[in-house]
């Protein structure tokens, strides 16, 4: 074949199915053909999920894990064979998928979208509509979730202190972050593989965020390129890059840079994953789709079945260490914030090193399970910097089970600057599309006037600790996890076959 550049003839179906083994592989996507057979041990998703499509139409698998520019950026040209003439290509019956029939069904019974009142009711929907493999990958926590639940349950052991008899007509929920204003003081942060939920990604998200002015924070992982989250934003949007530096520190530096040319206000650096957490309901769907070549054709060198969160994280460096933030701040201008710190003496250090921000996160119990909840270390790091005049010098958030604005609001009473909320938006944008985040965020803009009224603030600065009692922050009541292997899988001895009872 002539590169195909100098392409005459498009490819027919027939040419691409005779390459349909690991001795010749060759994949359609988006109507392109590439012959993938030198790549398929370097994939980190592993070879069998390639081989699945191997001389056919692999785009519905491909779009929701890769951005759009994947092949171009990591594949050599040479194996880009050329377009190919899809009216050739026999058109892959969908197998039967009777998950996908009943998840069509449910789709009908759902309410309407102006039946959710709260960002739980998205969860609610979502979790009823979405492909098993995305509600997955989006629910999931690490281990047994303790993390991912306290998460949540903290801001319940943090009670209101409220003011009366303030002038609370005027009520004003704007704030500054990282020197950018936004109309509140919330920003969806970065989570991976925004198409597993939504056909069209990320970008639902940019749109949403645009809308209310709010910050969004692109992730690394992003299913949408890059540059089409910047290109779908609109003139002034505040956007912010998050960061998994890369073992190959040349690329890290490219993607920084360019960051910063398109435009992105802050570097979030994300520090608690050196390695993603094992997320037990993201892995046990991807071992069902991949389990059976894994179990037939022996496991290659790494197991693949870690779900989709393993197969796309391989590039992460876990030597990364304090010792290279002076890099990071010799190849950018923007402002240096370390997403992922969970006690006090690693924010302190932050601030020796000079960054602008910290991020007091546990990934939203998707990494170190029984790490503490964000809001939790916010009220130790709040006095620990004030005792050391460093209050004024970093910008500090936390993001983590904030589920109403009640959950902001007590954040900003304790010293936060603003939160970061990732599955209400990933919910709300899988179950009703952009209708959806703009929805969850207005109702979070309206929870926050309401809450701030009623506590008798009227602007973001009136918020301090003495409108809160957080004493109870410290107590940790964690119900055992039962062992649901012992009473799912052993005990009832069913076989694979039969369903347990
Ligand atoms: C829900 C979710 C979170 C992810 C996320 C993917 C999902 C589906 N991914 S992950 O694939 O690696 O785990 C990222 C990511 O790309 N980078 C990152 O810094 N944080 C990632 N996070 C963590 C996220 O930025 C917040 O810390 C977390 O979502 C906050 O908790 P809530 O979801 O409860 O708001």
């Amino acid at each position: 074949h002539d590169s195909n550049d100098t392409q005459k003839v498009k490819l027919t179906g027939e040419q691409v199915a005779e390459h349909n083994s690991k001795d010749s592989c060759w994949v359609i996507v988006h109507g392109r053909a590439y012959d993938v057979t030198e790549f398929l041990p370097e994939h980190p998703g592993g070879p069998k999920i390639i081989l699945k499509y191997a001389g056919k139409d692999a785009t519905d698998e491909f779009d929701p894990i890769h951005p759009p520019d994947t092949l171009d950026k990591y594949l050599d040209r040479k194996y880009h064979l050329g377009e190919v003439d899809m009216k050739t290509v026999e058109q892959q019956e969908k197998e039967f998928d009777p998950d996908e029939e009943a998840r069509q069904k449910r789709i009908e019974t759902m309410p309407i979208l102006e039946q959710c009142y709260n960002l739980m009711d998205f969860e609610h929907v979502a979790r009823r509509v979405m492909k098993k493999t995305a509600w997955a990958y989006y629910s999931s926590g690490a281990d047994d979730e303790i993390t991912m639940r306290e998460n949540h349950t903290a801001f319940h052991k943090i009670w209101f202190r409220p003011r009366i008899l303030v002038d609370v007509e005027n009520i004003d929920t704007s704030t500054t972050m990282l020197g950018s204003k936004t109309d509140m003081p919330f920003y969806v942060t970065a989570t991976a593989l925004g198409k597993l939920g939504n056909p069209e990604g990320e970008v639902l998200l940019t749109r949403g965020a645009k809308k209310h002015n709010v910050i969004q924070m692109i992730p690394t992982l992003a299913s949408c390129s890059f540059d089409e989250i910047i290109d779908a934003a609109e003139d002034g949007q505040v956007q912010w890059l998050q960061l998994y530096v890369n073992k190959d520190r040349e690329v890290t530096k490219r993607i920084v840079q360019h960051a910063e040319k398109r435009g992105c206000k802050g570097l979030f650096i994300t520090v608690d994953a050196p390695q993603l957490g094992r997320r037990e309901k993201d892995m046990r769907t991807k071992f069902q789709d991949v389990g059976s070549n894994v179990q037939s054709t022996g496991a290659n060198d790494v197991d693949r079945s870690q779900g989709a969160a393993r197969a796309i994280s391989s590039f992460i460096d876990p030597s990364l260490s304090w010792k290279d933030i002076p890099w990071f701040q010799s190849i950018t201008k923007m402002p240096i914030i370390l997403k992922g710190v969970q006690r006090v003496e690693d924010v302190i250090k932050a601030v020796e090193a000079g960054v602008q921000g910290v991020v007091l996160s546990n990934h939203g119990g998707r990494q170190l399970d029984t790490a503490p909840s964000g809001v939790e270390v916010l009220a130790q790091v709040m006095p620990a910097l004030r005792e050391r005049g460093m209050q004024d010098k970093i910008e500090v958030f936390i993001d983590g089970g904030i589920r109403r604005a009640s959950d902001i609001v007590k954040a900003l009473c304790l010293g936060a600057t603003g939160v970061g909320i990732g599955r209400p938006f990933l919910y709300a944008m899988s179950a009703y599309g952009l209708p959806g985040v703009d929805r969850a965020m207005q109702l979070l803009k309206d929870e926050m006037e309401m809450n701030m009224r009623l506590i008798g603030a009227t602007k973001v600065s009136d918020l301090n600790t003495t409108l809160v009692d957080a004493r109870s922050l410290s107590l940790h009541t964690t119900t055992v996890p039962e062992d649901t292997l012992g009473r799912r899988v052993y005990d009832p001895l069913v076989g694979p076959k039969e369903k347990a009872a």
